[in-house]
């Protein structure tokens, strides 16, 4: 059994990835986690949609909290998630800055307050290797804004083509790729002749790391369940 004065243990499921490498990069600078393959404290899994249900068995064979960063997942996998999360803590964030986790509440906010009639574009970009688009990220924001709403999610997703007027209420969606960018967020809220526009940059991947680790130790210790990054920040309290 972990004491509160020992490193919490942090166990990969895909180490050779490129979120693999950030997140042992950051192991490496704070003394409050450490590696170990086997015997994690707190399974953290950024790979691919095709692994979900494996990392999921992996922590509760274990009875470990997990961290779920993966993108792309969709309504089944949520199911799936929602299930793991009755028998271990499941943090589930496209994604893990802290920043993100806060724009998230921005969010729900501004279009609560805004209402529908001023429409709802979300702009995206990320690196040339990025396998999923819409981003998860972009998507949770669309989702935070619909909370905002209060109404259930329209997207309109790769508009091309002629006769796309916007339909009422719709969240758009759009997607740059390119270079090495670590990830930007627009979430632009077009109003009558205004507009309000709450981004974010990710400079470097290492913050998704750090935001990481900050979820690995909120996980430990916590009753199944499923949890997000607002909570880390405790946004839904403020
Ligand atoms: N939540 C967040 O803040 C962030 C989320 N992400 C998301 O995390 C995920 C990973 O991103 P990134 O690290 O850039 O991607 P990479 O492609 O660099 O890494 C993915 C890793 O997953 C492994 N993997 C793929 N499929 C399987 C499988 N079926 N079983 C076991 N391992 C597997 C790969 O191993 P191999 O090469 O051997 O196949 C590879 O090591 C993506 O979904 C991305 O969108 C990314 C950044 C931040
Ligand atoms: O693949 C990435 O790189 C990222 N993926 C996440 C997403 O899909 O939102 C988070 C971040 O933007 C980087």
């Amino acid at each position: 059994m972990r004491t509160d004065d020992q490193p919490i243990r942090i166990s990969l499921f895909a180490p050779n990835g490129r979120m693999g490498i950030a997140i042992a990069a950051a192991v490496a600078e704070d003394p409050g986690f450490e590696i170990d393959a086997d015997h994690g404290d707190v399974l953290v899994d950024f790979s691919a949609p095709s692994a979900l249900q494996a990392s999921l068995d992996r922590a509760i064979a274990a009875g470990t909290p997990i961290l779920v960063g993966t993108t792309g997942l969709d309504d089944f996998a949520s199911r799936r998630i929602a299930t793991a999360a009755e028998q271990v803590p499941v943090l589930r964030a496209a994604n893990t800055s802290l920043g993100v986790a806060l724009l998230s509440d921005l969010v729900e906010r501004a279009a609560r307050v805004l209402g529908p009639q001023w429409d709802i574009e979300i702009l995206e970009m990320h690196h040339r290797m990025k396998a999923d688009a819409p981003s998860g990220t972009a998507l949770a924001l669309g989702d935070a804004a619909a909370r905002g709403r209060e109404a259930k999610m329209k997207a309109e997703r790769g508009r091309d083509g002629t006769n796309l007027k916007r339909e009422e209420g719709a969240i758009g969606f759009a997607s740059l790729r390119g270079g090495t960018v670590a990830g930007d967020h627009d979430v632009i809220f077009a109003g009558p002749e205004e507009r309000l526009i709450l981004s974010h940059r990710a400079e470097n991947r290492m913050i998704f790391a750090r935001g990481a680790l900050a979820a690995a130790r909120f996980l430990v210790g916590k009753p199944a369940g499923l949890y997000s990054m607002r909570d880390v920040i405790g946004a839904d309290e403020a």
